[in-house]
């Protein structure tokens, strides 16, 4: 070995970084109406982000939400005025390896839109991965597990249309664990409703609900104790506010889950102090990113509190972004929902991910570990949403 330290200046290779940032949006069907107590969805908008460095590795990323702006502030539309205005000006020309830095430096210089900084920072990350030959999960600390279990919303609006897809997803063996959104109606409609499908799946499966906000306190006092009572094993952010749900929370023995109320790792901090939720649903998205669902993922398990995998309805890329981090959890005692990609008519990636056995296997080869099919991309593409942004512009 004739190796020379420090190595000549030549041989230190340049650091990779950000030449480009593309974004466009992706419009796509759901195969049937999906009704939850803010929206009724017919389709998913999909903003897809493509980050191109300077070593000719390109990293992708989404951001997603629910029902345009009916969910949050956030809408596919702002996301991309955003990267392609502001993001972009903070990020070309830097290191792209540096995946935290270069956050924290957005961080500094981008308030809030954190669906937006989640979908640049998936995209940074799948770019880090490929570079390195690793998965995302390895650069974030390594996987636990290879499967997650998934769960399936119920939300057709219609009981027996419901129990149809439930026993379908049984037979399928793609879902046992159900979500049912509830909130629309009254409460009492609401909970024969979650007592029929629970009485036709029986011991099959398990039967969750999630009310989006939609009950006052008194209204999720009567819900939660005649859910109790039908079966049902969790009820997810049945009220808005956070004190209230901590009233809720010490009143009823069966579980109850914040979700909107899990903004970033300083507002599960202020839950899990002040025992304000038994289960926390963690959403890359909702919480500004991978990093910061970890963060929120060991607030919850120094606080005793215990996790859920949340999704916001992603495509493929937000789905497995996710799926890359949920498997370096310590702790995922109620599983996850990853089920975004399944409730669209489209297969948008190359080689589709495997639902089986109840459960979704986390991708294995570099970065996120998939790739979009460009000709599908490009056909639901909607027109002229397609950016790109360089240095020089
Ligand atoms: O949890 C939510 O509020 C949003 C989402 C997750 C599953 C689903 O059907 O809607
Ligand atoms: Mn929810």
């Amino acid at each position: 070995m004739n190796a020379t330290f420090p190595p000549p200046l030549a041989a230190i290779a340049a650091a990779p970084t950000v030449e480009s940032i593309e974004t466009m949006l992706v419009d796509l069907p759901t195969i049937r109406p999906h009704k939850l107590s803010v929206a009724t969805m017919t389709g998913q908008t999909l903003m897809i982000v493509r980050i191109c460095c300077s070593d000719g590795i390109v990293g992708i990323g989404e951001g997603t939400t629910i029902g345009g702006l009916a969910y949050g502030g956030e809408s596919p539309e702002s996301m991309k005025l955003a990267i392609d205005r502001y993001f972009s000006a903070v990020m070309i020309g830097q290191d792209a390896s540096r995946v935290q830095a270069l956050m924290a430096r957005i961080g500094k210089m981008i308030k809030d839109n954190r669906f937006a900084k989640s979908a640049v920072e998936t995209a940074l990350l799948d770019a880090q991965g490929k570079r390195l030959g690793v998965p995302v999960s390895e650069l974030m600390g390594g996987r636990r597990r290879d499967r997650l279990p998934v769960a399936w919303t119920l939300a057709s609006g219609d009981t027996g249309r419901d129990i149809d897809e439930a026993e379908k997803m049984l037979s399928l063996r793609r879902h046992s664990i159900f979500k049912l959104k509830i909130g629309l109606r009254s409460v009492r409609e609401d909970v024969a409703h979650v007592a029929a499908i629970k009485r036709a799946i029986g011991d099959h499966g398990t039967v969750r609900v999630d009310v989006n906000m939609a009950w006052t306190e008194t209204d999720a006092r009567l819900g939660i104790a005649a859910l109790a009572g039908a079966g049902c094993e969790l009820v997810e952010q049945p009220v808005q506010s956070a004190a209230a749900l901590g009233r809720l929370v010490r009143r009823f023995p069966i579980a109850l889950m914040a979700d909107e109320s899990i903004q970033g790792p300083e507002s599960a901090f202020e839950m899990a102090r002040n025992n304000s939720a038994d289960v926390f649903a963690v959403k890359v998205e909702q919480n500004g990113g991978a990093f910061n669902a970890q963060r929120v993922a060991a607030i919850a398990d120094a606080a005793g509190v215990e996790l859920y995998g949340g999704t916001m309805l992603e495509g493929a890329v937000g789905t497995i972004i996710s799926a890359q981090v949920f498997s370096t959890f310590a702790n995922l005692q109620w599983g996850t929902e990853l089920f975004g990609p399944l409730l669209l008519t489209e297969e948008i990636l190359e080689t589709p991910l495997d639902y089986s056995d109840f459960s979704l296997l986390v991708p294995s080869g570099p970065g996120l570990g998939i790739m979009l099919e460009e000709d599908k991309l490009a056909h639901f593409t909607r027109d002229g949403s397609l950016t790109v942004t360089r240095a020089a512009d």
